[in-house]
Parts: C-alpha cells; sequence; structure tokens
C-alpha cells in the first residue's frame, strides 16, 4: 500500500498535533505498556516518549492507583466503551506540578481523565488511550468560592464582637436541642447570664473598654466549656448557654464556677484594671415546657430574680436548693 504526499502531509499535521496539544495522550497495550506518549506527557513528566516506550506505566510510576485504574481499563476494554473521572473524586492521576500562571500556588495539577478503547479495522481492542485534561484553573476556583462560601456562612452564625454564635444561630441550637429533648429525653439546660451594672462600666470608662470587658467575658465563657456545650451572645451584655447532656445540678454547678471565675478575675483595658460580676439564671427542660421560648423564657425569669435577689449570683429553675457556695 502506498501512501499519497497528500495523505503525507495529513499524517504530519496530525503528528504534529499531537505533540503540541494541551491534552496528556497516552496509548496503553493490554499489559498496560506505553505506546504512546505526547509532548503534553514530555514536558510535565520529564519522561521522553522514548525512555517510556515499550515499559510497563505502573514500573515506570509506581505511585499510581494501579489496582484503581486496572480496574477501570479492564471494563473500558471489556465494555468497548469510554470511561471519565473527574478531579473531584480524584484530584490527579499523574501528580504533575502545577504550571498555571494565576493557579500557580495550587500544589499540583488537577486532572479530569477520559479513557478511550481503541479499536482496530476487526473491532478487537488491543489499546486503550488515556487522556488528562489539566483543570487546575477550574478546579482552584471552585476550592476557592466553596471556601468563601463556607466562611461566608460561619460569618453569618457568628457575633463579631466575641466569636461567639451570633443570637440567630444560638437560636437555631437552641431549638435543635428542645426536639433532641422531645425525641431522646436527654438532659439538658440552658443558662442565661448578663453582667451587672454593665451601663456604670460603659458611662465611666466608655464604650470600648465595656467591649473589652464583653470580649473578656466571651473568652472566658469559651475557655470554662466543654466543646459540645453551645455559648452565644443572645444581645448587648447578655449571653446564653446551651448544655446539652446536663442536669440542673450540673448546670448549678458550671454556672456557680463560672459566676466565681468571673467575680475573680481583672480585666486590663486602656492603663485600667475593671472587675465585674454577672447573674445567671439556669433553666433545665422538663417534658412540661412546651415550647424551646418558654425554656428561654423560664432561664430568663431565673436570671431576673437572680438581679433582683442582688445580683452576682445563680438562680436555678426548678428551684435547686444546694447550700451557697461561698467565693
Ligand atoms: N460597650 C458595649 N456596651 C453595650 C453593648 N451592647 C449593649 N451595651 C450597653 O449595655 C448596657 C446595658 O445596660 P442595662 O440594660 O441598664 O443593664 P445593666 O447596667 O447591666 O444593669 P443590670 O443588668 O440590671 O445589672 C447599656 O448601657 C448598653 O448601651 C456593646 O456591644 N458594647
Amino acid at each position: 500500500m502506498s501512501i499519497s504526499k497528500q495523505d503525507a502531509h495529513a499524517f504530519h499535521f496530525l503528528i504534529d498535533m499531537l505533540e503540541s496539544v494541551e491534552i496528556g495522550l497516552v496509548v496503553l497495550d493490554l499489559d498496560y505498556n506505553v505506546q504512546l506518549w505526547n509532548g503534553f506527557m514530555e514536558n510535565h513528566s520529564g519522561m521522553t516518549s522514548t525512555a517510556v516506550r515499550d515499559k510497563n506505566l505502573f514500573s515506570l510510576f509506581p505511585e499510581l492507583p494501579q489496582a484503581w485504574l486496572k480496574r477501570k481499563i479492564d471494563t473500558v476494554i471489556t465494555l468497548n466503551t469510554r470511561a471519565f473521572t473527574s478531579w473531584e473524586l480524584r484530584p490527579y492521576l499523574f501528580r504533575f506540578g502545577n504550571s498555571r500562571p494565576i493557579t500557580g500556588t495550587a500544589p499540583h495539577m488537577y486532572q479530569n481523565m477520559t479513557i478511550s478503547p481503541l479499536a482496530r479495522p476487526d473491532g478487537s481492542i488491543k489499546q486503550v488511550c488515556l487522556m488528562l485534561y489539566d483543570v487546575t484553573d477550574v478546579a482552584c476556583s471552585r476550592l476557592a468560592l466553596e471556601k468563601a462560601n463556607s466562611q461566608l456562612g460561619l460569618l453569618s452564625r457568628t457575633d463579631n464582637l466575641t466569636e461567639l454564635l451570633n443570637r440567630g444561630a444560638w437560636e437555631g441550637s437552641l431549638n435543635d436541642e428542645f426536639k433532641r429533648y422531645q425525641r431522646y429525653g436527654h438532659s439538658v439546660s440552658l443558662i442565661m447570664l448578663d453582667i451587672d451594672n454593665f451601663k456604670i462600666i460603659n458611662d465611666q470608662y466608655g464604650h470600648p473598654v465595656g467591649d473589652d470587658v464583653i470580649r473578656h467575658l466571651a473568652s472566658l465563657i469559651r475557655a470554662s466549656l466543654r466543646h459540645t456545650d453551645y455559648p452565644g451572645r443572645y444581645g448587648g451584655e447578655e449571653f446564653g448557654i446551651i448544655l446539652p447532656e446536663t442536669d440542673i445540678e450540673g448546670a448549678r454547678l458550671i454556672a456557680e464556677r463560672l459566676r466565681q471565675n468571673i467575680a475573680h478575675a481583672v480585666v486590663s483595658s486602656n492603663e485600667l484594671i475593671i472587675r465585674y460580676t454577672v447573674s445567671l439564671g439556669v433553666a433545665s427542660l422538663t417534658k412540661e415546657t412546651p415550647h424551646a421560648s418558654d425554656w428561654l423564657r423560664q432561664a430568663d425569669d431565673a436570671l431576673y430574680a437572680a438581679k433582683h435577689a442582688g445580683k452576682n449570683q445563680v438562680v436555678c429553675t426548678p428551684p435547686f436548693s444546694a447550700p451557697a457556695v461561698q467565693d
């Protein structure tokens, strides 16, 4: 069979394109030996096509996911159909460096891959072609978007001043815990606390110092709790703490310990040393509480009872008759 000059030209173009196309092309035989390795693969792997020709792909790249890739290739051959894998499932097949100028900070090239069966004129499949697409730009923008969305989600749930849950997010947790109690009946308690005479602190020292006191209280609350508890800033100088798996006695102990820690703490702000106290109301959830808002009201009522009784103290509902703790 003779090849015309025209055919020879077309063939030359094809080879040229194969070498310069921005897609990785690898042809493997049925024993996974490399039959073709284009310019893209040479550039990114640092291995020339002569060096890899007829060599087993898995000997050349022992880090490849051998069992997975063999299974994929074998399915392509058996079913005579294409297979596709996305960077979202497997970020890359070959660990190539990232050469993109804009997304140059990505640790590696993200790749999509298609495996195609290569049929002979008689229809038999004796080779497959792996086509690797560099999708680093797409992957990086998607990952950046997901990160920004999750940061936005977090921000929308966080109180600016204290970095605790904001009121909306905290009330969401309160409703969730209420529903959990209705379903499983495990003990759960709520503490509402409020800084005593905070208006005086603000008026005497100014708003920024008041803010420092609020921040101080938030970090003290955070440090005193288990990470399964939910502290939140309910309003100005009022905070709420949901304590899952905690009965009224446990909650009273936690509230009392918090009260004492706060009463003994000092805040240094603007070259001032400030002491402050808090009043706390504690309410444990009972079967008689019809709604999460009633639970909140009970804790709030207890808080105001503590304020009424002289501040810097804990009041529980239902009342818990433990001996008063001395400072
Ligand atoms: N610095 C600062 N002050 C706040 C903030 N939110 C609310 N406040 C102030 O907190 C004060 C609350 O005053 P009151 O409700 O009278 O309460 P209180 O002075 O603590 O009195 P008791 O609760 O009865 O002990 C007001 O002066 C508010 O302006 C805030 O984010 N930062």
